[in-house]
């Protein structure tokens, strides 16, 4: 698991790391340039002509070690070293020592030194990197507009140059570099997997700069990502005489007149997820379609014709997921308010059934404890009733939702963060813009309902269900592309996402 860490735990491990290593802070700068040199040069043409923005700090000093490994493979390197007050770390000074005996470096003290930038560069951002403790102004604001419209392919070292490693809700959007990569150190940044910061990194290196263990070990953090070989392990083995009784009986409450895809959808997703048993239950207007597109899921109609106001038969056998289409009716939500009040195993809440649940607040007490939760943006700013300014606030929100009411928030997004009733944050590493498309919800909610039906643990389920469907979706965009995928073809490669997570 990859933790995440705000920036002064970044600089403790870095210190510890200098310590135990018995190093210079300096070795620990040149090891960490290497990795990106290393990277970068991949994706550098042989008569690429590089242009470094070099900052006073220790991002700067990265930078010039990288300039003076870029000069070894004989690319043509322009430097420019940012530094308005004549003051520079220890090892930015070090490293401007050992480029200025090879290359001229050109110094930007006031609005007059900021050059053009010539059309076809490769732009290399080394001008603030975790340690940036306020917005960008003057010359910065200036030299970050110049990069921004450069036209430049741009390479951020570490962050792009004026984003802060946490909470961007006071920062100025016109002084963030936008780069088409960054290339973080040891972890990803917090910042990176917020929505609001879609535009200042394209792509993502992360580059191992060999920080110790112990060190990483001894810090806390509240965040992480969600890796495959944490995934692995939680496949459960199937036995040979297993039945279908063995991998439990899920009970999935949706549909309504003109959305009984959504149910056709959860449905289909939650059996190829490998449930033993289905009933759906939905309004009566469906039944034919259901049993013609999912034979092997049982139907419990609903009187009514057009949406769902009754609870049908339930057991405590069966595992609940509840809102797929099922429409914001008066009538089901006092549905929901029964199964909320006569159920106390965790269940699985989505959609409209999270969008009544918000219409009456009484309802929030009522959810099971350890339910899974799956809003997005729109859907939790409507449960904690806000609209947050920030993808930043809207995680905060949630993790006080997720303890309040002791249940788990899926914050469904680009990196969907499953959020646990102690607050922990778990983003997903899977998935693409492709599965930004009609009924991939319902696909999720199917899948997440499914494992827990199957005994997975809620954390369990909500983690793995968003890696499978995460990791289907990826399938399914290389074979349809990200254009053209629809919510079934996720459900179409749900068999391949369980192959790549069984241990070779
Ligand atoms: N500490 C280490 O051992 C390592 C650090 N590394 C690099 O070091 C970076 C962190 O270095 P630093 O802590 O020196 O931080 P920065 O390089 O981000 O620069 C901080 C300096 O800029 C000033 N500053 C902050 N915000 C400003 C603003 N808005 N306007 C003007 N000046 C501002 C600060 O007062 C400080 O002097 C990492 O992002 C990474 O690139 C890497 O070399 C790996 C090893
Ligand atoms: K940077």
């Amino acid at each position: 698991m990859l933790k995440l860490f705000d920036a002064q735990q970044i600089k403790a491990m870095d210190t510890c790391t200098v310590e135990k290593q018995d190093i210079q802070s300096v070795d620990l700068m040149e090891r960490a340039s290497l990795a990106l040199f290393e990277s970068l040069c991949h994706l550098l043409d042989e008569d690429s002509h590089i242009v470094i923005f070099a900052g006073s700090g220790n991002n700067g000093g990265d930078a010039l070690a990288l300039a003076r490994m870029l000069l070894t493979k004989h690319f043509s390197v322009d430097v420019y070293l940012i530094n308005p007050n004549g003051i520079l770390s220890a090892d930015c000074a070090a490293n401007k020592a050992r480029l200025e005996r090879l290359l001229y470096i050109n110094e930007i003290r006031s609005d007059k030194d900021i050059p053009q930038i010539e059309k076809g560069s490769v732009v290399i951002d080394g001008i603030f990197g975790s340690g940036l403790n306020r917005p960008l102004s003057d010359i910065y604001l200036q030299i970050v507009s110049v990069i921004n419209n450069s036209g430049s392919i741009v390479y951020s070292i570490d962050i792009p140059s004026g984003l802060f490693v946490e909470d961007n809700s006071m920062n100025n959007p016109d002084g963030i570099v936008k780069a088409d990569r960054v290339f973080s150190f040891q972890f990803p940044k917090l910042s990176l997997l917020l929505p609001e910061n879609a535009d200042y990194c394209s792509h993502l290196t992360i580059l191992d700069i060999g920080l110790c263990s112990e060190c990483i070990d001894e810090q806390f953090s509240d965040y992480s990502c969600i890796e495959r070989r944490d995934i692995e392990p939680m496949l459960k083995k199937r036995n040979t005489f297993a039945h279908k009784g063995v991998f439990g009986h899920a009970l999935i409450f949706a549909g309504s007149f003109g959305k009984i895809g959504a149910a056709v959808l959860s449905a289909r997703a939650c059996l190829r997820a490998g449930v033993g048993l289905l009933t759906m239950r939905i309004p009566s207007c469906g039944v034919e379609i259901l049993q013609t597109a999912v034979p092997e899921a049982m139907v419990s109609a609903e009187e009514e014709k057009e949406w769902l106001s009754g609870v049908g038969g339930i057991s405590d056998k069966m595992t609940i997921g509840i809102g797929p289409g099922i429409g914001l009716c008066q009538v089901t939500g006092d549905l929901l308010k029964t199964l909320l009040t006569v159920s106390s195993k965790p269940m699985v809440i989505d959609a409209d059934a999270l969008n009544l649940i918000a219409k009456d607040e009484s309802l929030k007490l009522l959810i099971p404890k350890e339910s899974i939760l799956t809003p997005h943006p729109v859907e939790l700013d409507r449960l904690i009733g806000c609209r947050c300014l920030s993808g930043y606030e809207r995680l905060q929100k949630a993790r006080e939702f997720a303890e309040t009411y002791s249940v788990y928030v899926v914050l469904k997004g680009a990196y969907t963060a499953t959020i646990t009733p102690e607050k922990k944050v778990f983003f997903n590493s899977t998935g693409n813009p492709g599965m930004a498309t009609a009924g991939s919800g319902d696909v999720l909610t199917g899948v997440i309902t499914s494992l827990l039906a199957q005994k997975y643990s809620p954390f369990e389920s909500a983690v793995f269900g968003v890696y499978l469907h995460g990791s289907a979706g990826d399938f399914a965009a290389k074979s349809k592309s990200v254009y053209s995928l629809l919510a079934s073809d996720i459900i179409g490669y749900l068999g391949k996402a369980y192959r790549g997570i069984e241990k070779r």
